[in-house]
Parts: C-alpha cells; structure tokens; sequence
C-alpha cells in the first residue's frame, strides 16, 4: 500500500517505522525541513530519533498537493492541528476510497469534538483511531508494545490491523470509538496531575487517588457529553486505553505530560517547557474548561496550568481539595 502519514514527530516517524517495516511504501509529511532532509537524505529522522535507522521505503515531503498514488493517511500531529490538515486533504481532492487513521490524542477546543468527529464532519471516508499505551521510542525500539484500533466501520479495524501487526506490534480491535479517544485524550490531563505530585513529592498515596479519580472523569465525561456506547464484547477486559495508557502516562517521566507537570511540582513553573515538547494535556484541559465541563481533578489541573506559580502547599490545597469534592460529588 501506499501510505501517507501526515506528521514527521516522535508518533508518525514511530508508526511509519512499523508500516515500513511490514513493506508498504510511506511517505511522510512534515513541515520541519530538518526533519524532511534527513529522511530524504540518509534515512533517519535527525530532529526526533537521530541514532536510528529508517527503512528505505520511507520518504518525505514538505508539501502535499496531490493524493493520486495514496491508499491510506494516517493522521498523526498535534491535535490543534487535525481540522486545518483534514480541511487540506478536502482541498486538494482527496479520493473517497482512501482511507484514514486517526492518532492524535486530544479533544478541540470550542466545538469538544473528538478526532473522530471532526474527520467525520469533513470527510465522507472511511475511517478508524489507533491508540493505546505506546511510547514511540519503545515502537522504536522494537519493544512489544500493544494498540487498539477502534471505528464505526467494521472493516477498518482488520484492515488497520493488517497493515501494522508485528510480533512486537499487536493491534486489537476495539469497538469503543468513543471511549478510546476520550480516555486517550483526559489521561494527558491526569499525567500533567501525577507529574506535579511527583515533582512536590506528595506522596503515591495521594497519586494514586488522583489517578482513580481521574480514571472516573473519563467515564463521567462520557456521561456529561450524553455519549452513548455499546459495551466492547471480546475486547472488554482489556481496557488499554482507560488503564494501560493512564498507567503508562501517569507513572513514568517518559511521558511529556507527567514531566510537564513534574517540573510544575518541583519547580513551581516549566522551565523547560520546550525541551519537554508537545504537552496534549495542556490543551485538552483549555478545550474542556471552554466548553465550561467541571470534573474536579480536571478543574484542579486547569486551575495549576492557567495561574501564576503555586507554591507546594498551593498546589497540595488545590489537589487535596478535587480529591474531596470528587468524593463528595461521585464516591
Ligand atoms: N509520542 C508518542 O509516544 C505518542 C504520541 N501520540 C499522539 O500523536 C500526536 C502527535 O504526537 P507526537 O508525534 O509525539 O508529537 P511531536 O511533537 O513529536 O510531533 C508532532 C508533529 O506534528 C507536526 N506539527 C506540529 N504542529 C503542526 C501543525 N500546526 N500542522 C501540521 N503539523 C504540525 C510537527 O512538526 P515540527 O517537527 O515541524 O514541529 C511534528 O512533525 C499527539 O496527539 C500525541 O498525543 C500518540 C501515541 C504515542
Ligand atoms: O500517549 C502517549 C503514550 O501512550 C505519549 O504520552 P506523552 O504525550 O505524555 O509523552
């Protein structure tokens, strides 16, 4: 297949590294010409993974103005960035049988649209969300990572699988679209919480609750939006994304939210905010909070991001305080 993916980051060079590798012919679109020149050039992603070599049938490109030799588009850029590409791929024509997959993690701003929606908004295609638990440098490394792929269109989740299934890259179906991307995008939220305890030093204990509560604000998101879903039948026992990828995201320095808010904790500020890189969470929380949803762990990170620096106890009061009104309003 001839697979475009839009997005030369940590994730897109990760997921093309895995199509590549199962021999479909990838082309990577990025607006980063470091990054362009050295995929062209000599086979590595200079500005994000510069130790590892890509396979050779991946390519690059600064711009996209024509989708005529392309299957697939795998999407796979900050979220605030989906609606403008997709609104591309419209402009310049793309074909109603190509098909498109989803990985950005967020939710926009105003509208609370998820990925998914805006896609479907735009575009009469075929679509479907990978996500789960998945560091690209472990994709990277070849560590045995597993993903779910989720869509209202039966077949895209075999087809998605097909593409990408690897004896390091398993991916499951999943027929909760809905579910996957609110998890996937709120979990950010709750890393941002954790790195923050983390980085004050106040305690697993008190980490731990904000990671239950915040794993109950994604079920009770779910709820406010008045998302209805049928429950996930094979699949149910395997909560990738409301478990492994908050687990994955809240418990480990790898993730950029956890060090976001790890250096919130420690430091009372970001001090290095653009080494850290892309922080979903920190937009994910703004979307919510514009669209006036109040869950108390989300309030409590809206409230640390968007205010001047807080000391230790600040930020021990404001967590300590979404603990209990949490309990109080859904225990
Ligand atoms: N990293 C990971 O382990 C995982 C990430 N994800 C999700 O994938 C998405 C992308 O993350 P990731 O690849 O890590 O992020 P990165 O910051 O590593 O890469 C983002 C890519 O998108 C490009 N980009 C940035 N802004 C825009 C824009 N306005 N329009 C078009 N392209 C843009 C960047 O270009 P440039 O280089 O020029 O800045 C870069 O190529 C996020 O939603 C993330 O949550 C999902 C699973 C795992
Ligand atoms: O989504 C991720 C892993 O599943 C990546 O997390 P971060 O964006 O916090 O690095």
């Amino acid at each position: 297949m001839n697979i475009l993916v839009v997005g030369g980051g940590a994730w897109g060079t990760a997921i093309s590294y895995i199509l590549a590798s199962n021999h479909h012919k990838i082309l990577i679109w990025s607006k980063n010409e470091k990054v362009v020149e050295s995929i062209n050039r000599s086979s590595t992603n200079q500005v994000y993974f510069p130790l590892i070599n890509l396979p050779s049938n991946i390519e690059a490109t600064l711009t996209v103005s024509s989708l005529d030799s392309i299957d697939v588009v795998f999407i796979v850029i900050p979220s605030v960035a989906v609606r403008n590409t997709v609104e591309h791929l419209q402009k310049i024509g793309i074909r109603k049988d190509i098909k498109i997959v989803i990985c950005s993690k967020g939710i926009e701003i105003n509208s609370l649209k998820l990925m998914s929606e805006i896609v479907a908004e735009i575009l009469p295609n075929d679509y479907a969300v990978l996500s789960g638990p998945n560091f690209a440098n472990e994709v990277m490394q070849e560590k045995m990572t597993v993903s779910l792929c989720a869509s209202t269109y039966p077949e895209m989740n075999t087809f998605v699988s097909k593409l990408m299934m690897r004896n390091h890259f398993l991916v499951l179906p999943n027929n909760q679209l809905i579910r996957i991307q609110v998890a996937s995008a709120i979990k950010n939220i709750i890393a941002i919480a954790c790195g923050i305890i983390e980085g004050a030093d106040l305690g697993n204990n008190l980490k731990a609750a904000v990671l239950s509560c915040g794993h109950a604000e994604i079920n009770q998101f779910i709820k406010l939006r008045g998302y209805k879903e049928s429950k996930n039948s094979e699949t149910e026992s395997i909560d990738l994304c409301g478990i492994g990828d908050l687990m994955l995201t809240c418990c480990t320095p790898l993730s950029r939210n956890m060090r976001y808010g790890y250096e919130i904790g420690r430091y009372g500020v970001v001090k290095v905010a653009n080494k850290i890189g892309l922080v979903e969470g920190v937009n994910t929380v703004k979307s919510l909070k514009s669209a006036r949803i109040s869950l108390p762990i989300i309030d409590a990170v809206h409230s640390i991001v968007s205010n001047r620096p807080l000391n230790t106890q600040g930020l021990y009061n404001l967590l300590y305080n979404s603990i209990l009104k949490h309990c109080k309003e859904y225990a």
